[in-house]
């Protein structure tokens, strides 16, 4: 695609697209004045935030996530205005299926093949859609002690406790999952060494197949009369569902396509991401979700919390041991990158010479001899994903051990390491073709129920086609309202949102909105916004910047257990890191672009702007427009060829 066609891939796929334009409310009370243009703009467009919610329907299942009643949960509940018809404006209709497979069957007619062979709609000014029903509050592991920060907000005086790490629970992956007792039962996949550990050797890979392990039917679960349910893929069994088509998939499996993980049942405690005793989300609200815990609304349920649809994005299941592939047949190449869950290798299929990523999953981290949870997270998650922003998982593979691999596409940078050794910004076309996708990727994330929760440059993956990926989904949840309160001990310190660092429990996609606004800062400005040492100086410098917030611009800001009564507000200071025009080479960001990460930093979580209207915001209209055919070249940056071998992701 020729430089300068904005084109996007505006996915049509799961929701109808609103024909109604909603009135655009954002948290303009930081003392940051705005453009009276870009106001009106942004009010055309936006999405609408309010607190309020409706019910329509929902969905039921029983305590094993089947469905018993196939009503339907009406995500947009924009508000009472919304609802009222105010102004021309009526609710939208829109309806989002919860927990429900996750296909990306684009319709094609409204795609076109970008140049880098995504289906992308062109840009229109057409009338934007409602906000994405999006997010909400997730069901995460709540640790006892989690701490409560405290913070007395008068510039950054701040006091804290230390707070607990989100602690996943452990889930007994593999032994026990096919009728082996104990791992010594363990067939032998391949009777060699470890792949990912240095004495890899090519030389001990061997070309035998894998031997046929029992699947469930045959397993202990099975068999288990006390656990009836576990043979349910609804009850103890995690089902990866690899919902067709789309990008490559399981080039190993047995073809029918998923991968089933059987996990015992108490694995799945009432925070977990497959919990069968979900309440009802039912409160959408300015396309924000948001945990009621006190639901006393509900139709049938006699102010108790409906199951809500499971998170079950399965469709087909295999048995992991049975299908999985040997990582001997892979090629190792080097080792990318070390992380808190996995060590990351380059590596070469031996059979179709594919380059991949191989994220190696740390075990026993969390318990001993433990799977860990946040690792089955996202193997879950990114097998049953399927979209141009979200990384590729091919497959899953095992070495002769215990050792599991998740088989990735590759990527050659991240942002991170990207934004470390560029000599120059990215250009704002740049920024925005990014932004772009990042905001597509994160949309796609929440309109299927997935919170992020740790979005940061790391953990954004770019090819040399300039292709945006989002990875690690170690922390990630798919939300579904429960009735204890989330710890708010997630997203790594820098990106992590106000509601966050205020021990606020109780939050939404917005966290994860927060975060892009502190990456698109950081494109912009080459730097991180703001770089704490510790959640009491990451408030303080949050304050310093935007201004300390208070009840009038952010509701309910005084009952989160961090914050105290005594606020001072300081001047909100964005717009001079961020000026129109800069003589000193300061980052510039327009009147649009400025209102647009002013809205993804909003204070309060419900008037930060969504993914959905985020993309359709002006800023993206407005020259100089997203330059889609970048290409993320090291001859950009450092006026040499770049040579593979030795990007900078590889180990020297
Ligand atoms: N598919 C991929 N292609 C290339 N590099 C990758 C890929 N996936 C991950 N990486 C690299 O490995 C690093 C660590 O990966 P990832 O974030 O998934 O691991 P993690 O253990 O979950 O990390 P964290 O400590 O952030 O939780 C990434 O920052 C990136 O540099």
């Amino acid at each position: 695609m020729a430089a300068g066609r904005v084109n996007v891939f505006r996915r049509t796929d799961l929701y109808k697209p609103s024909e109604r334009e909603y009135d655009y409310y954002r948290n303009d009370s930081c003392g940051v004045e705005y453009n009276r243009a870009c106001d009106r703009a942004a009010r055309r467009k936006n999405g609408y935030h309010n607190s309020s919610r409706t019910r329509d329907s929902r969905s039921r299942r029983d305590r094993f996530g089947t469905r018993t009643e196939d009503r339907k949960l009406d995500e947009f509940s924009m508000g009472n205005e919304l609802m009222a018809h105010k102004d021309g404006v009526r609710m939208p209709p829109e309806k989002k299926r919860k927990f429900s497979s996750i296909v990306c069957n684009r319709e094609e007619k409204d795609m076109r093949i970008s140049s880098k062979n995504r289906l992308v709609p062109v840009i229109s000014p057409s009338p934007p859609r409602p906000s994405s029903p999006s997010s909400d509050s997730v069901p995460l592991d709540v640790d006892s002690d989690v701490g409560i920060l405290e913070c007395d907000i008068t510039g950054s005086e701040v006091l804290g406790l230390e707070n607990s790490a989100d602690k996943p629970v452990v889930a007994d992956l593999l032994v026990g999952c096919s009728g082996f007792s104990s791992q010594a039962d363990l067939p032998p996949l391949v009777p060699s060494e470890r792949f990912g550990d240095d004495e890899y050797e090519e030389d001990n890979v061997e070309e035998e197949k894998v031997t046929q392990a029992p699947n469930i039917a045959m397993s202990r679960w099975a068999s288990d009369s006390d656990s009836p349910s576990r043979s349910s893929p609804e009850s103890g069994e995690i089902r990866v569902g690899l919902s067709g088509g789309g990008r490559t998939r399981s080039s190993g499996s047995d073809g029918e396509g998923s991968v089933a993980v059987p996990v015992s049942e108490d694995t799945f405690g009432e925070n977990e991401f497959f919990d069968a005793d979900m309440i009802d989300i039912d409160k959408k609200r300015d396309g924000h979700d948001y945990v009621n815990q006190s639901d006393s609304e509900s139709e049938d349920d006699g102010g108790c919390h409906q199951i809500k649809e499971p998170s079950m994005l399965n469709q087909r299941s295999i048995n992991m041991l049975q299908c999985c592939r040997s990582v001997f047949e892979f090629e190792k190449l080097n080792k990318i990158n070390e992380g808190t869950y996995g060590v990351v290798y380059k590596a070469k299929d031996k059979k179709t010479g594919e380059i991949v990523a191989l994220k190696k999953v740390k075990m026993g981290v969390e318990k001993e001899g433990g799977f860990p949870m946040s690792s089955l997270r996202e193997i879950n998650i990114l097998l049953s994903f399927n979209h141009p922003s979200v990384v590729g998982v091919k497959e899953v593979v095992m070495d002769d051990l215990d050792s599991v691999f998740m088989v990735m596409e590759y990527m050659e940078y991240d942002l991170k390491d990207l934004l470390e050794v560029m000599k120059q910004p990215f250009s704002i076309s740049e920024v925005k073709w990014l932004m772009l996708q990042l905001l597509e990727g994160v949309k796609y994330l929440h309109d299927n129920w997935v919170l992020h929760r740790d979005l940061k440059t790391s953990n954004l993956l770019v090819s040399k086609e300039g292709e945006l990926k989002i990875c690690d989904f170690g922390l990630s949840r798919q939300y579904g309202s429960l009735l204890k309160p989330y710890t708010p001990i997630v997203v790594t310190l820098w990106y992590r949102a106000p509601e966050l660092l205020l021990g606020g429990k109780q939050y939404s996609t917005a966290i994860d909105m927060w975060s892009v606004g502190c990456i698109m800062a950081e494109l912009v400005a080459k730097e991180p916004l703001f770089k704490g040492k510790s959640e009491i100086d990451q408030l303080g410098k949050i304050f310093q910047v935007l201004g300390a917030p208070n009840e009038k611009i952010w509701p309910g800001l005084t009952k989160l257990p961090g914050v105290r009564p005594n606020l001072k507000q300081p001047h909100n200071l964005l717009r001079t890191k961020f000026p129109a025009r800069s003589f000193t080479g300061s980052p510039v960001l327009s009147d649009l672009g400025f209102d647009l990460l002013s809205s993804l930093l909003a204070y309060d979580p419900e008037k930060r702007i969504t993914a959905e209207a985020a993309l359709k915001h002006d800023w993206f209209r407005e020259v100089p427009l997203p330059r889609s055919d970048f290409k993320c070249n090291f001859s950009v940056w450092h006026g040499q060829e770049r040579i593979p071998e030795q990007d900078p992701l590889e180990e020297q």
